[in-house]
């Protein structure tokens, strides 16, 4: 490793008996403000402050500076620190400080005295790692600098998985001061975080209209009953904010755009809506598209100045070192061997069946569900929502806002005694929270009774207000559907999921359809041991588990890697590249492939029958039904029966 470094400065002006230090530290991903206290020790300063160690961004690590005979002193140190090339400059408070570079050489951190070539009364030693800081409850430093931009200019707001772009959005809706904020999000289910609609209800349309035209799209909207109200409301936004921009097609994001300059008849991007866009193109992309929001027609004008393509670099959803490195390659299509161990011991994990269990594909999120409850003894239970609409709304209108209702909250709710839930739609507060899970125990007249877990207590479930749609920020509720606030928690599906945040959850990648949906099904949890694999990994032949590697979980999106590899330093790029090729080797060398296999504690299974297709000899050798349920459409080893 090259000579990388960590500036700091000392600022004597503020005493030295027991004075404070302010410096600001920056290491990749993360920089913080920290407050350093110094004291003077008989022949110099003594000086502590921490940095995070690079190989395991989660931990700290103490380093202590003490006196110095020379201009440059080194001690061993096994753990590398980096930061940007400015941070000595940053917090200078005084004009006669002595400055310093401390920096990672060979297995050494040196420090080096910049202002002087003379000794200094500071030596260097490593301490043991310490726990890292609770985390910040109000935005890490990219959350502000983003938002810095966002009040002013369009702004592109990207980040891994978990680094809190929806929360930065929600603080952007809360915060921003303009007068009409749109929120929306290519789908109703990813709106709902943030209380918004979708796309196409904010444009006024059906989906259909977006997808051929900005002329369609206008004429739909002038043949509505109510379009005054509809064209008023497009040519009254200031400024719109998009989640999950990278599940947009980008017809609908130029047809939209067209579409906004005619109806607000102004030549500026958006008709001079200023356009906040969020999403991560490592994740699950638009289910009918080929190509991606970013190549849309109006992405490079939107986003021309490099300060307007933000990316969060803090990782608020895993603070297991470990595993957020696993998740880092597993982003960018590729792993380590020494990571089929992790993915071996998340398959084998026991006391896992009352976690929440997440699917490709609708079809096997409601089997679960459905066959679970039926499995429960008892009788069921079912709650009807209630509907209100604004005054104002027409018929028309009435329908389309049910669709965008029935995405959020159920119009019918079946329980029963003993079925596992989670909690939707609550206020969060000091005694519950939404994601919150327990169980049903009875009903009352008001609602299911639930036991929560953790200490939550007992309580009955009021219906309350799970789902209602504004055509913008501060603006009227034209629908409000009120429902009891729990679903059933056995399972939901990997599109469902984006964007969640869970302790625990069981997921099955075999059948994934799409690019970039194993990361997604591996990156909802904040720690490993919160995780299980449905797949039977050690069912599996060895091929098998080589096929499901590159073929499932490790298909990252080639075009979106490219889009956001362009956005790192050279120095992620080349250790991304480099991993990439060593994961090919592994795949591809037989001898490489079974070392890693025997060293991860793989036993060769017996063989994982799990195929789309149905090979002849399978079919003659088993027959084409289930060996389990009798069903057709599925093997044995997927029955979810
Ligand atoms: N500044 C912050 N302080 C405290 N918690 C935060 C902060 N930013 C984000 N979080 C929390 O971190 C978790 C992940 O945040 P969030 O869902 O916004 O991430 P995301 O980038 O939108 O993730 P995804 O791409 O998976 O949708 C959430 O539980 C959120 O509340």
């Amino acid at each position: 490793m090259g000579e990388s470094g960590l500036n700091f400065m000392l600022c004597r002006d503020i005493g030295f008996s027991h004075a404070v230090l302010k410096c600001i530290k920056v290491w990749e991903p993360e920089a913080w403000e920290e407050t350093v206290q110094y004291r003077r020790l008989t022949l110099g300063l003594h000086i502590s402050f921490s940095v995070f160690n690079e190989a395991d961004s989660h931990r700290f690590q103490q380093v202590y500076i003490g006196s110095s005979p020379t201009s440059r002193k080194c001690v061993p140190q096994t753990s590398p620190v980096t930061c940007e090339d400015d941070a000595a400059q940053a917090g200078r408070t005084d004009p006669h400080p002595d400055t310093f570079q401390v920096y990672h050489s060979r297995g050494q951190i040196c420090a080096k005295r910049t202002d002087a070539h003379s000794h200094w009364g500071v030596n260097l030693a490593p301490e043991e790692p310490t726990t890292p800081p609770p985390l910040q409850q109000d935005l890490d430093r990219w959350q502000r600098q983003a938002k810095e931009i966002a009040v002013s200019q369009h702004l592109f707001l990207t980040g891994e998985a978990g680094s809190g772009k929806t929360y930065l959005l929600q603080h952007l809706k809360e915060n921003l001061h303009d007068a009409h904020i749109a929120v929306a999000a290519p789908t109703w289910k990813a709106a709902s975080r943030l209380c918004g609609t979708s796309v196409h209800w904010f444009a006024g349309v059906n989906v259909g209209k977006l997808e051929a035209s900005a002329e369609e799209a206008l004429l739909f909207i002038q043949s509505r009953q109510d379009s005054e109200a509809v064209l008023d409301r497009l040519r009254r936004v200031k400024v719109l904010i998009l989640d999950e921009v990278s599940m947009l097609c980008p017809t609908v994001l130029d047809n939209l755009e067209q579409l906004c300059r005619m109806v607000r008849d102004s030549e500026a991007l958006f008709g001079g809506m200023r356009c906040i866009f969020s999403g991560d193109f490592m994740q699950i992309p638009p289910v009918a598209s080929r190509t991606l929001a970013f190549e849309a027609r109006c992405w490079k004008a939107l986003f021309a100045e490099p300060q307007q393509q933000q990316t969060l670099l803090r990782q608020h959803r895993q603070s297991e070192g470990e595993f957020y490195n696993f998740l880092k390659r597993l982003r960018y299509g590729y792993l380590h061997e020494t990571d089929i161990g992790l993915l071996l011991a998340a398959s084998r994990r026991e006391g896992a069946s009352e976690w929440l269990s997440m699917f490709a594909t609708n079809e096997d999120v409601e089997k679960v569900n459905a066959s679970r409850l039926r499995r429960l003894e008892g009788e069921a239970v079912s709650f009807d929502a209630q509907d209100d609409f604004h005054p104002d709304v027409t018929v028309q209108s009435r329908k389309e806002l049910e669709v965008g209702l029935d995405e959020q909250c159920p119009r019918q709710l079946v329980l029963k005694v003993g079925a596992p839930v989670r909690l939707t739609h609550v206020q969060n507060s000091e005694a519950t929270h939404r994601g919150m899970e327990g169980k049903v125990i009875g009903f009352e007249d008001r609602g299911p009774i639930v036991q929560l877990d953790g200490g939550g207590g007992t309580r009955t479930v009021e219906p309350r207000i799970g789902a209602y749609i504004q055509s913008e920020a501060g603006g009227p509720r034209l629908a409000v559907r009120k429902q009891v606030p729990l679903a059933l928690a056995w399972a939901t599906t990997l599109h469902k999921a984006q964007g969640m945040t869970l302790t625990h959850a069981a997921t099955h990648v075999s059948k994934v359809f799409q690019e970039n949906m194993g990361y997604v099904a591996l990156s909802r949890v904040s720690s490993h041991s919160g995780l299980k694999l449905i797949d039977r990994l050690d069912s599996m032949t060895s091929m098998q588990l080589r096929n499901w590697l590159d073929r499932k979980l490790c298909q990252a999106c080639p075009k979106a890697s490219a889009f956001h590899m362009n956005m790192l330093n050279e120095q992620d790029k080349s250790q991304i590249e480099r991993g990439r090729s060593e994961f090919r080797q592994l795949l591809d060398n037989d001898s490489i492939w079974k070392r890693a296999l025997r060293d991860a504690g793989f036993v060769d299974g017996a063989g994982y029958r799990y195929s789309d297709s149905r090979p002849d000899w399978a079919v003659h050798q088993y027959g084409d039904r289930c060996l389990k349920c009798g069903k057709t459409g599925h093997w044995r080893a997927d029955c979810l029966e």
